[in-house]
């Protein structure tokens, strides 16, 4: 009975879960919180990766361990494998006139997005790794002039379990890579020319592997799987097959589905990454997912068990009352500099239910927006499959449905990513043209009759958002 790793260095915390290879049983895993914020020291990453294998137990009798993580985040390192500057995340917004500026260079109007589509699958916001290396040339030229290497977080960790400080020794996988915009989901190549007119010179990247190729090995043995980006790691922990489309309710809310063709949506609302499968990943995401219920329930002074009692107090569509999450700026639609809004306030809506209730029904509306978009790309949706933080709550996993307009099944609570990443781990350490067939029992499903009103309301209400003031 092999034992195979998985890890998830997410926004948030980081995972680790501890697997049989063969018949995915859990064995026992370990969490540790990550700093709040937007810009993070990659150590903070490995303090906490320490801390939560620790708590799992460690790793001394596993075969292999693979890494995933959030997707996009920066890293640079110097040319002896030092981190440059603290990381930007994938939701820090400040390269978001980066991502106009390099969308408006290669062509005017619809042009511009049509070639990044075409390039790399995706059209870049601030969210994407060329953005960042763009607002690094124009607003630290000292610090950009040091970097001899980029990568994600998934890859820096992965490295650093591996004990090398050779920059050659950098790996990531096609997942991960298609989110960084200078790599194509379709041709499986690096686009070093896009790097180049995002930082102004080459840089060394990580080597790209296949699905179940090692990326090395731990000092003690173990194999280190090539790893994910979060999303393809949780297709691959809830098994997401044909007419699935999995939402994913965590500090980002994501819509996804498995393809078997590359997308190129030159809107850029559908993002066209790869999956950790060798198949494709096309995603929506959205910056405002489980903390609009932490704000909400912060707003209100309750905890996040009580936020769904009192959300599924008020009726569907709560009397008209809608927020619309913008916390923290947006990605989709791409509204960088957008704040969140409540409309509809009377004396009736003024209750605490009627709030609660409208965070969920917002949150929820934006991500449905984001399933009818990859519709609109190609995608069956039979069933939405919900995971994240977010699916804890019960208002969310009821009021799901009901928003929708489909079947929503909900696993057992979970950490779906790290046990993507444990399953790509007994993958390479079982070797096979598949992974191995582990499928989460107990899974729950809600149905509902459609409430269409409410993404009607939202849907006024979306479009009367405020921009954040830019100065004071
Ligand atoms: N019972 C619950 N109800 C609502 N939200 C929850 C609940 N439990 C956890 N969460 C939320 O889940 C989020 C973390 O989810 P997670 O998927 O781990 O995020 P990330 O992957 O971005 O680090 C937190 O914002 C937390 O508030
Ligand atoms: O940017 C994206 C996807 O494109 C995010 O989904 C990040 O990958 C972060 O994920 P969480 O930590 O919120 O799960």
């Amino acid at each position: 009975m092999p034992l195979v790793a998985g890890v998830d260095s997410s926004t948030q915390s980081c995972k680790v879960v501890v697997r049989d290879a063969e018949t995915g049983d859990l064995v026992r895993q370990g969490r540790a919180p990550h700093p709040d914020g937007t810009e993070v020291d990659p150590s903070a990453w490995w303090s906490a990766l320490q801390t939560a294998i620790d708590a799992a137990g460690g790793l001394d009798d596993v075969a292999a361990v693979s890494v995933a993580g959030q997707q996009h985040g920066m890293v640079c390192l110097d040319a002896a494998g030092e981190v440059v500057r603290p990381a930007l995340l994938w939701n820090d917004t400040r390269s978001a006139q980066a991502a106009a500026d390099l969308v408006e260079e290669a062509g005017a109007g619809t042009a511009g997005r049509q070639f990044w589509a075409d390039a790399v699958g995706s059209v870049p916001v601030a969210s994407f790794t060329v953005t960042k290396l763009r607002w690094l040339a124009r607003h630290e030229p000292a610090n950009a002039d040091r970097v001899a290497a980029v990568c994600l977080p998934h890859d820096w960790l992965t490295w650093r379990l591996s004990g090398s400080s050779d920059l050659a020794a950098l790996r990531t996988d096609r997942s991960d890579a298609s989110g960084t915009g200078y790599w194509s989901p379709a041709t499986g190549e690096y686009r070093p020319d896009l790097l180049e007119r995002a930082l102004g010179r080459a840089v060394r990247v990580p080597t790209v592997l296949g699905a179940a190729e090692a990326a090395g090995a731990l000092p003690d043995g173990a194999l280190l799987g090539p790893g994910a980006g979060d999303n393809a790691a949780a297709g691959l922990g809830v098994g997401a097959g044909p007419g699935d489309v999995v939402v994913s309710i965590g500090t980002s809310g994501t819509v996804f589905s498995v393809a078997d063709a590359p997308a190129a949506d030159p809107t850029g609302i559908v993002a066209g990454f790869a999956d950790a499968t060798g198949r494709f990943l096309p995603l929506v995401c959205t910056l405002n997912a489980a903390r609009v219920l932490d704000a909400a329930a912060g707003m209100l002074r309750v905890g996040l068990d009580e936020l769904a009692e009192l959300a599924l107090a008020a009726p569907p569509g709560a009397d008209g009352l809608v927020l619309v999450p913008y916390l923290e700026g947006e990605r989709t639609p791409n509204r960088p500099l957008a704040t969140g809004a409540v409309h509809g306030l009377t004396l009736r809506t003024s209750t605490p239910a009627h709030l609660a209730r409208a965070a969920v029904e917002g949150m929820l509306c934006a991500l449905a927006d984001g399933l009818d978009a990859l519709a609109a790309q190609g995608a069956t949706v039979r069933r939405v499959i919900l995971v994240g933080g977010g699916a804890r709550s019960a208002a969310v996993r009821r009021i799901a449905a009901q928003v929708f307009g489909c079947p929503v099944v909900v696993p057992p609570p979970g950490e779906y990513v790290a046990d993507g990443a444990a399953r790509q781990a007994a993958w390479l350490a079982l070797g096979g043209a598949e992974p191995p067939s582990w499928s989460p029992s107990g899974t729950e499903e809600y149905a509902a009759e459609p409430v269409p009103a409410i993404r009607e309301r939202y849907a006024e209400a979306r479009e009367r958002h405020l921009d954040r003031p830019t100065t004071g």
